[in-house]
């Protein structure tokens, strides 16, 4: 089994890549650096342009200074390399261009006509707001630069319900064929989450175990110390849900609950997350009362500096959820009654993105005065920080007079384990992109599925017209996330550090 990701010292196709957005906080802070990586490892195959697309009126050479004053920002001081970012910097133009107007675009197709040779791949990346995706996907059709071998990247959120993704989509497909389609959820390019695959399906001992017959319930959390910052514009018009659950946690879902494809491959592990979401359990508005925790941060203390409430952030009072926690389950043979509580946050006690499964306890407790001694053994698969897994177990405490059970873990550190630092999720996505390899990106369907899932818990909580639940920032989130799990006799598991 091979995963086609893995190929990360394999040289990409000779592409033109078009950012539009090409000055934004995403490209600034995540794609440009992703490419100087990219840059710097080699690669970027020779003759690969990258071209910034924005109404700012920037000429390449007033762009090139803030590519390079992005890489020196964002791009750790002993990564930088001077004639690395003076090879990136021969790569990159920009462009002015408008997706509201039809003006600069002709100005693009005049740069793309440049491209090295005939066989150049054109690559669209759509670093903007997702209302522009499909205006902009019609100016590129206007002006003739998308072919068959062409591909667009969208970034998240892809809408905000069902209706408006489908018409995103809809938009998308007017001009690009599925195939020719990446929509990228960043979670799927970390090393870990990717390790999971490799975890559960090239090793014999867990598989036969990975069931609702061993599993109890399952955890995954992706906790942030940040707030919403400068994206509060953006983020109270979608909230957690919409930000986190809706996309990267269904997305840790499914790689833990799916079945073995054949073979990992392009279109076979996104039909099996597919089959996933579409065993999720729909919510009626009962469940939702039930199984959703909804939460919004207030003033507090966060890696030990005060921090003010969201609504103090955002300027005004808001109904927008700034943590959820939730119970979901997957109805199919496997999962039958195992639950997978959700959880997501900002500005919480520590930055940790983990999943947690938890097995059942022995069901026999064979040693003497050992009732109540075994704790359960607990899988915890760290995405972020120090990406890892650890086992949790009972054993015997070590000594004469008789046995003493206790716990302990067997821990696998990737920074130790290996003498290697894991590349940034976008630089592997940016170049699986220009590899033409869809395997780690959302397929129409899957984005469409998950907004089906989540839709219902919108609809409840927007009829219901309350605030979230407070918790101080810098806390593990509201009172009501533990009761969710006491309720079932469990407890939120957190890796001890
Ligand atoms: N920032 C992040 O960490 C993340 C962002 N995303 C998503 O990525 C996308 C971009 O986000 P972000 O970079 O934060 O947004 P910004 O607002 O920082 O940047 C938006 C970019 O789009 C350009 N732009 C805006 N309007 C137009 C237009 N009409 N025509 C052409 N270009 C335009 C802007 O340049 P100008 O104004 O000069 O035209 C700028 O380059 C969004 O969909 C966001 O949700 C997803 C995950 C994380
Ligand atoms: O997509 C998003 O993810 C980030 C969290 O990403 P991480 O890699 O730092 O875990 C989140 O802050 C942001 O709100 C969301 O849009």
């Amino acid at each position: 089994m091979t995963l086609p990701t893995s190929e990360l010292a394999t040289a990409s196709s000779v592409c033109d890549l078009t950012v539009v957005g090409g000055t934004g906080d995403l490209a600034l802070r995540k794609l440009l650096p992703a490419l100087y990586q990219s840059e710097r490892r080699g690669n970027l195959a020779p003759g690969t342009r990258v071209i910034g697309g924005s109404r700012h009126d920037l000429d390449d050479a007033g762009y090139r200074a803030m590519v390079r004053e992005a890489v020196h920002t964002h791009v750790p001081a002993h990564e930088l390399d001077e004639t690395v970012i003076e090879r990136l910097l021969d790569r990159v133009r920009h462009v002015v261009v408008d997706a509201d107007s039809p003006e600069g675009w002709d100005e693009l197709h005049g740069v793309l006509k440049q491209a090295e040779s005939d066989d150049v791949v054109r690559v669209f990346y759509l670093a903007v707001a997702p209302r522009l995706f499909g205006p902009i996907c019609q100016r590129l059709d206007d002006i003739g630069v998308v072919e068959p071998t062409s591909r667009v990247v969208l970034e998240k959120p892809l809408g905000t319900d069902l209706a408006s993704a489908r018409r995103i989509n809809d938009a998308v497909g007017q001009v690009f064929d599925e195939p020719q389609i990446f929509r990228i959820d960043h979670y799927l390019g970390k090393e870990s989450v990717q390790n999971l695959l490799v975890t559960r399906f090239a090793n014999t001992f867990l598989e036969p175990l990975w069931n609702s017959r061993w599993i109890d319930h399952v955890q995954i959390t992706a906790a942030e110390t940040l707030g919403v910052g400068e994206r509060s514009g953006y983020y109270d018009t979608s909230g957690a849900l919409r930000d986190m659950v809706q996309n990267h946690l269904l997305q840790l879902l499914c790689l833990v609950a799916m079945e073995p494809p054949t073979y990992v491959g392009r279109e076979t592990v996104r039909d099996e997350k597919l089959k996933v979401l579409q065993a999720l359990k729909p919510m009626s508005p009962e469940d939702v009362d039930r199984d959703t925790v909804r939460g919004s941060y207030a003033a507090g203390v966060v890696d030990g500096a005060e921090v003010p409430a969201y609504a103090d952030e955002l300027g005004r009072p808001s109904q927008t959820e700034t943590f959820v926690a939730l119970r979901a389950e997957v109805q199919n043979w496997r999962w039958a009654g195992v639950p997978f509580y959700l959880r997501t946050g900002k500005r919480m006690d520590r930055r940790t993105s983990e999943i947690v499964v938890v097995f059942k306890a022995p069901p026999h407790a064979m040693f003497p005065g050992s009732e109540g001694a075994t704790e359960p053994n607990r899988l915890h698969i760290r995405v972020q920080p120090d990406e890892g897994m650890h086992l949790h177990m009972t054993v015997k405490e070590p000594g004469p007079g008789g046995i003493r059970l206790r716990p302990a873990t067997l821990d696998l550190s990737y920074a130790t384990a290996f003498d290697a630092v894991s590349p940034e999720a976008y630089e592997r996505l940016l170049l699986d992109v220009l590899k033409g390899n869809p395997t780690l990106f959302m397929r129409r369907d899957e984005v469409e599925a998950a907004w089906a899932w989540v839709e219902p818990v919108l609809q409840r909580w927007s009829s219901l017209d309350e605030r979230p639940d407070e918790y101080p920032a810098g806390s593990s989130g509201p009172a009501a996330a533990e009761a969710l799990l006491e309720r079932d006799g469990r407890t939120w598991q957190e890796t001890d550090r």
